[in-house]
C-alpha cells in the first residue's frame, strides 16, 4: 500500500477489501487524511465535488421519501441532514483465488445492514453484491450490475423513521457469479471497485417513528434516539 495513505485507509484481512473514507472537511470529529496533492493531482478537489453532488442526489431522494411516507413537510427528513455527517467510501476488492470464497474462508464484505438513513451505491460490472430477501430470510439475491445505475439502500435509520415500513436490508459481497469473472489457473476473481455514499443525520438529530407510519394497531416499534447514540449502540455491538 502506498505510504502516504493515512488513517482513513483500512485493509481488512478477512474481508478481502481496502477502503478509503472521505467525509466533510467541516466535520472536525473525523478529519480527512488527504493524499498529498502531488501524489494524486486533482483527487481532493474531485472527491470533494463528488461528495456534495452525491448529497444533492441523496437530498432529492429524502424529499421524495418524505412525500411517499405521507409527511406534510417534504423536507422533514432532509432538514436533519446538514451533509457534514455523510461518508464517501472508495472500496477496492483485490483479485483473490475464487476458491477462498467458495470454501468460505473469506468474504469480500460480510452480510450487514447500513447504519445510515440511506446509502447510494455505485458498483462496477464485476458483480458479487447480494441482497437478502426480506420475505425469505437467508436467501441472498444478486444485485446484478446495471450500467450507470445507482443502487439505493434503505439504512437502519430510515427503517426506524418508517416504523419498519421501509426495511434496512442485509447485503453482502461474495464471489462474482459468472465464471467469465475468473482468470488463470488459480481462477483469480476480477478486482472489484464500488463506492458507497452513506447519508447520515447530524449527530444530535433525533430519529423518531413518523406518525403516518404508526396507528392504533401499529404502535411505534422504536424509542426516539439521536444519530450519535444509535451509532454508539451499533459500534458497541460490533466491537
Ligand atoms: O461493495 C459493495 O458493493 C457494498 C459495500 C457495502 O455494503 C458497505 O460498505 O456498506
Ligand atoms: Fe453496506
Amino acid at each position: 500500500m502506498a505510504p502516504y495513505f493515512g488513517a482513513n485507509v483500512q485493509l481488512h484481512a478477512d474481508n478481502q477489501q481496502e477502503s478509503y473514507d472521505i467525509g466533510s472537511d467541516q466535520n472536525a470529529s473525523q478529519p480527512n487524511q488527504w493524499i498529498p496533492e502531488e501524489g494524486l493531482p486533482g483527487f481532493r478537489e474531485f472527491m470533494t465535488r463528488f461528495y456534495w453532488e452525491c448529497f444533492q442526489v441523496g437530498g432529492d431522494v429524502l424529499r421524495a421519501l418524505a412525500i411517499g411516507m405521507g409527511l406534510d413537510n417534504e423536507t422533514y427528513l432532509l432538514e436533519k441532514h446538514s451533509g457534514h455527517n455523510n461518508q464517501l467510501r472508495l472500496l477496492n476488492y483485490p483479485p483473490v483465488p475464487a476458491e477462498i470464497f467458495e470454501t468460505e474462508r473469506a468474504v469480500r464484505c460480510p452480510a450487514h445492514t447500513d447504519w445510515s438513513s440511506i446509502t447510494l451505491l455505485f458498483q462496477d460490472d464485476c458483480g458479487g453484491l447480494e441482497i437478502e430477501d426480506v420475505t425469505d430470510p437467508g436467501n441472498f439475491v444478486p444485485a446484478v450490475p446495471v450500467k450507470n445505475a445507482i443502487i439505493m439502500n434503505v439504512g437502519d435509520l430510515l427503517q426506524r423513521w418508517s416504523n419498519d415500513h421501509l426495511r434496512s436490508t442485509s447485503h453482502r459481497v461474495t464471489v462474482p457469479p459468472s465464471s467469465d469473472r475468473f482468470e488463470g489457473e488459480d481462477r483469480m476473481t476480477r478486482r472489484r471497485f464500488s463506492i458507497p455514499y452513506f447519508l447520515s443525520p447530524d449527530p444530535e438529530s433525533v430519529i423518531e417513528c413518523i406518525q403516518s407510519c404508526t396507528g392504533v394497531d401499529e404502535p411505534a416499534k422504536y424509542e426516539p434516539i439521536t444519530q450519535a447514540d444509535y451509532n454508539q449502540m451499533r459500534a458497541s455491538m460490533q466491537y
